[in-house]
């Protein structure tokens, strides 16, 4: 490539957390919606595969929620073509305008992986950038979080056996993104929905984010580095929590039995870590579980639960919690 490859930048920074040398022999699932990011996602990753680009499938979602919908589909069909990459096209059945933005992403990650999953592809790969990192992080803060949300986006998360979803653009703005596009002559559709101030993600990316930009110029690395900290300081607080639990945590039957004295005198922070993962072990819904729900446990965690009733109480989920014999006692009612 010459030097001045406009893609090869971003071709690096995608390098430093995802090289080509672990995807480009296995198949990945672009979920491409046509907007700058994908399109851009694209094209660097049928760039660095090279030769193996074909094992690239060009995936979009037609969420049918504008009238141009089918528009969108069309032109990543035909990019689709202009790369010789196979396309899959998913088609909402529902034209119902009063779908929440989770609906619409519950239905589009449903579609990549069934997608993914028939083709025997190992990764599904999807665009969120740097600025979407910044916006999630403050998102996060604002909505009241733990050392997890303000982590921010994870670069790979596992979907099931055999699956994994990358971002590798977490590391590439969106700034370099659109220039690379511009300086390839590399066209893209708008999603007139991005620029609306009507969800909050949206008033933060178009008003709130620029606001802060006068008086702190830097806050972008600002709240990366915050997320950053703190995701390697949950890691810590995670591991500790892991090796408690091998000595304190026994799950049996459906029920979790967790021994309180040798957790009375760990951080707060490691016993929220530990409950969490207790929940994720047994597939328990964590969604509806607030601060003060986790707070109520680690309450229990150093007092012995002396003040519970016998009977015990209900978490969101029909968790029910009881104490016994110097244990909480956690189980599932259906
Ligand atoms: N209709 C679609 N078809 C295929 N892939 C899509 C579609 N919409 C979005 N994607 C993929 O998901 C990425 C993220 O898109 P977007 O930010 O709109 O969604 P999101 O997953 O809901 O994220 P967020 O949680 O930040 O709102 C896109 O860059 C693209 O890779």
């Amino acid at each position: 490539m010459s030097e001045t490859d406009p893609l090869q930048p971003i071709c690096d920074r995608v390098a430093a957390i995802w090289p080509a040398g672990r995807w480009a022999s296995l198949r990945v699932v672009v979920g491409v919606s046509g907007g700058a990011d994908s399109v851009c996602l694209l094209r660097t990753l049928a760039q660095m595969a090279d030769e193996a680009a074909s094992n690239l499938i060009v995936a979009h979602y037609d969420h049918q929620t504008r009238d141009d919908s089918a528009d969108d589909a069309a032109f990543v069909g035909q990019l689709a073509r202009d790369l010789g990459l196979d396309f899959e096209l998913g088609r909402s059945a529902s034209r119902d305008p009063s779908r929440s933005e989770a609906d619409l992403r519950g239905e589009r990650y449903e579609f990549l992986d069934a997608v993914a999953r028939r083709l025997g592809a190992r990764y599904v790969a999807v665009a969120h950038n740097r600025d979407d990192q910044v916006e999630t992080i403050l998102h996060n803060i604002f909505r009241g979080t733990g050392g997890s949300g303000a982590r921010g986006i994870a670069a790979f998360r596992p979907l099931g056996e055999d699956l994994v979803l990358a971002r590798p653009f977490l590391n590439v703005a969106r700034q370099a993104i659109e220039a690379a596009m511009a300086a390839m002559g590399q066209a893209y559709r708008n999603d007139p929905t991005n620029a609306e101030p009507m969800w909050t993600r949206n008033w933060l990316r178009v008003e709130l984010l620029p606001m802060l930009k006068d008086p702190f110029p830097q806050v972008d690395e600002s709240l990366l580095r915050l997320g950053q900290n703190v995701g390697e300081l949950q890691a810590a607080v995670d591991q500790i929590a892991a090796e408690l639990e091998t000595t304190t945590v026994v799950c049996e039957d459906a029920i979790v039995r967790i021994d309180i004295a040798p957790l009375q005198r760990a951080p707060e922070a490691v016993k929220v870590a530990l409950l969490q993962g207790c929940w994720k072990k047994m597939d328990w819904p964590q969604a509806k579980m607030s601060h003060r729900h986790w707070k109520r446990l680690t309450q229990l965690l150093k007092n012995s639960g002396s003040e519970v009733d016998p009977a015990g109480f209900d978490l969101p989920g029909n968790v029910h919690v009881s104490v016994s014999n110097d244990a909480i006692m956690l189980t599932q009612r259906l």
